[in-house]
């Protein structure tokens, strides 16, 4: 799945770049909205966020660009892979800021962990 953000004034630190809380946090709503798209009438919570390093800062006027795509499936628990990109509206050119792989657990109504739905079966021709 595909979604951009905007880096606006209220995203910024004190020192003028993107607050890295704010990224993580489109990184977690992205990556949940992917897994609840993926598969539908799941409750998902986020259960872990790995490899979080920031190595390139990000200003106010880009444009992000955030790819999230599944990359494991367990019993209870399907991992995304996000992958974020700045775009320079200008040259067209992306350049990558951030990936991490965002891990959620499915839960019941009453907040206990269960299984994934089956794999839907290809149709058989
Ligand atoms: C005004 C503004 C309002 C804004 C409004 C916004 C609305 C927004 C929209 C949505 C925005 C985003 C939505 C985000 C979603 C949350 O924000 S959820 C909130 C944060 N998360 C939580 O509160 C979860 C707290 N954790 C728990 O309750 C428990 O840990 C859990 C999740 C039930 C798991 O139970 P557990 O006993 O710890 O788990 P355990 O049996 O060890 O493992 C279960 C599975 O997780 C896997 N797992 C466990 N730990 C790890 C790990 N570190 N790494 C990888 N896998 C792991 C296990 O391998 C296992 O997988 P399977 O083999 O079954 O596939």
């Amino acid at each position: 799945m595909e979604s951009f953000k905007v880096v606006r004034p209220e995203h910024l630190n004190h020192y003028g770049y993107l607050f890295g809380g704010f990224l993580l946090k489109w990184v977690d709503e992205i990556s949940w909205i992917a897994a609840s798209r993926d598969y539908p009438g799941c409750r998902f919570v986020t259960v872990a966020m790995d490899n979080v390093e920031f190595h390139c800062s990000a200003r106010q006027g880009m444009v992000l660009r955030f790819d999230a795509s599944e990359s494991r499936r367990g019993t209870t628990s399907v991992a995304y892979r996000v992958t974020v990109f700045s775009d320079d509206l200008d040259t067209g050119a992306e350049t990558q800021i951030f990936s991490t792989c965002v891990t959620f657990v499915r839960l019941d109504a009453s907040g206990e962990k269960m299984p994934l739905p089956a794999p839907s079966t290809p149709e058989v021709l």
